[in-house]
């Protein structure tokens, strides 16, 4: 069965490996369009842009939006896709129904397979970079074609319509992350950056964790559980970005899910142990960390 997933998600390596990623762009250079041609180029993989909004960011939060007209994001993914083609695409900040629509049946008729969707609901700040009335296009048109699907905890019980607290715990993480792969995703990485319980029965979070399902298709029958000392800073502007943007990179690069998702966590890892402080909030990721960091804080299962 392991073989078989292997061979449908990198029937051949492509060997001109190139990363769509459909997202706003964040003034600020460290989450968005920004954090993930920063990725992309770290891992070794040609990233290009459809953007669906300017956003006026910086450490402080989000000053202004102003989003593209739906056309323009159409525009966009036509010109990439049927010209140069995507080994793997990653969405984040979709924005509105109009263009999750349009990305879902862009993409649908293109028959991309190895699509990753950061479901972006918020900043960091709170601010909102999703409008509701897009939820339900959200799980109805885009997650059904997802390879994989990587909300952090608010945004999972947003899109299962459960109380912001009620993933308190591990096993919490592990029963959401099995209800999101309802909505037909092949893999759901639940982010446990916002666990604020202790993983070992303290009351302070000790770990940063996230949860890896797969769908019975997938061939993953039981949770992988990544696991990595917390990092104490405040600097984590485009942690999930970068880490939706890792597993795209790594996929276009014929990777499977699970190796991916193990190998990017590492990538983000390093990102955050290098964050750098500038402006008076909340700093951004270094993402040439890796190249550089001779003791990376271990990720375990
Ligand atoms: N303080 C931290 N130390 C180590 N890893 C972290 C920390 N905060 C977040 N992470 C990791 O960063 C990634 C993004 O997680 P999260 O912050 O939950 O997502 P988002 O940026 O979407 O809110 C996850 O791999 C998570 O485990
Ligand atoms: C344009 C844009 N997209 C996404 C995020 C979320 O950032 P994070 O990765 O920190 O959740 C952001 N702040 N701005």
């Amino acid at each position: 069965m392991e073989d078989q997933v292997h061979q449908r998600l990198s029937p051949d390596p492509d060997p001109h490996p190139r990363v769509l990623t459909i997202a706003g762009s964040d003034s600020g250079g460290g989450a968005g369009i920004q954090a993930d041609l920063k990725t992309c180029q770290e891992l070794g993989v040609f990233g290009m842009t459809a953007l669906t909004a300017v956003t006026a960011q910086n450490s402080l939060g989000v000053h202004a939006i102003y989003p593209l007209p739906v056309e323009t994001v159409e525009a966009q993914l036509i010109a990439v896709l049927d010209d140069m083609g995507a080994s793997a695409v990653k969405t984040g900040m979709l924005l509105d129904s109009a263009i999750v629509r349009i990305v879902a049946k862009t993409l649908e008729e293109r028959h991309i397979r190895r699509l990753v969707i950061d479901p972006v609901l918020y900043a960091k700040d709170g601010s909102a970079l999703f409008r509701r009335e897009a939820t339900d296009s959200l799980k109805a048109e885009l997650l059904p074609i997802a390879e994989i699907v990587t909300p952090n905890i608010p945004e999972a019980c947003e899109l299962l319509e459960i109380q912001p607290d009620t993933i308190r715990t591990i096993a919490d993480m592990v029963e959401a992350a099995r209800s999101l792969l309802d909505f037909g995703p092949r893999y759901v990485l639940l982010k446990g950056g916002h666990l604020t319980g202790g993983t070992n029965g303290s009351s302070e979070s000790d770990e940063a964790v996230d949860v890896l399902v797969g769908a019975p298709a997938s061939g993953l029958h039981e949770p992988i559980l990544l696991r990595s000392p917390r990092i104490a800073t405040r600097h984590t502007h485009g942690t999930g970005c970068t880490l939706a943007a890792a597993i795209a990179a790594l996929l276009a690069q014929g990777r499977d899910v699970p190796s991916a998702a193990r190998e990017a966590k590492r990538f983000v890892t390093a990102a955050i142990q290098a964050s750098v402080p500038h402006g008076r909030g909340i700093g951004s990721l270094w993402h040439a960390a890796h190249r550089h960091i001779s003791e990376p804080l271990a990720v375990e299962e």
